[in-house]
């Protein structure tokens, strides 16, 4: 099996170096985001509470909230699954045994389809549109049977020309990347 692996621990290491610079990027690609067509034609967006390494996702939750759009956060569930619930807000959320702030599963709430989903990532290839993440695999399933429009938002720590870690068979590319 290629490793993917190997790439992660550096790429971490870099991550926590860049955590000021990624944040401060945060606003110039929520900006461009907010620009494009997919933004301002989607009416329930999906997105994850950000750790400090990743790209700030508050300021978008505030921005979409602002705009009458839902926003959609992911939940781990069992068996490598995702659900995507809506945001019940800062006291509403909880934080799962990985310690990701998650909306409390509702059934009756689940909204697998959302009209655009924010794809995080630890990096992403300018070239093919592939990413890593953290290595749970949950984006590589989830995508493999979503339908609607894909972006990520990339700070400049996690552009790369080509991926600089394996590319495997279930890996599938964002459709927009979002850049400085
Ligand atoms: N902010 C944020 N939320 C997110 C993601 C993300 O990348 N960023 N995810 C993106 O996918 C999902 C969660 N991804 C995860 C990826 C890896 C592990 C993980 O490795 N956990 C254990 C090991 C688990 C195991 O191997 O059994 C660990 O931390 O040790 C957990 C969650 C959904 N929420
Ligand atoms: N569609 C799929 N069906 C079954 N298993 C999958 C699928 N996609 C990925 N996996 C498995 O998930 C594991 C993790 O995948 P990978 O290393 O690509 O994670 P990642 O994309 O970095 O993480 P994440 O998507 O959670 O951010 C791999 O061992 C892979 O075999």
């Amino acid at each position: 099996m290629p490793d993917k692996n190997a790439f992660r621990p550096g790429q971490i290491a870099r991550l926590k170096a860049a955590a000021a610079q990624t944040q401060a990027e945060s606003a110039a690609l929520l900006s461009k985001l907010m620009a494009t067509p997919l933004w301002q034609q989607a009416q329930t967006i999906a997105t994850t509470v950000s750790s400090p390494l990743e790209v700030a996702t508050a300021p978008l939750m505030a921005a979409a909230q602002k705009a009458g759009k839902q926003i959609l956060l992911a939940r781990v569930m069992p068996k490598r699954q995702m659900a995507f619930l809506p945001d019940p807000g800062p006291a509403g959320r909880i934080t799962s045994k990985f310690g990701l702030a998650e909306p409390p599963y509702d059934a009756t709430l689940v909204n697998q389809n959302p009209d655009l989903m924010i794809v995080p990532g630890i990096g992403f290839s300018l070239k093919d549109h592939y990413r890593i993440g953290f290595g749970g695999g949950y984006y590589d399933r989830f995508l493999a049977q979503y339908a609607g429009p894909t972006v990520a938002l990339v700070p400049s720590v996690m552009a790369f020309e080509t991926p600089q870690w394996p590319v495997e068979s279930f890996d599938i590319p964002i459709q927009t990347l979002i850049q400085l």
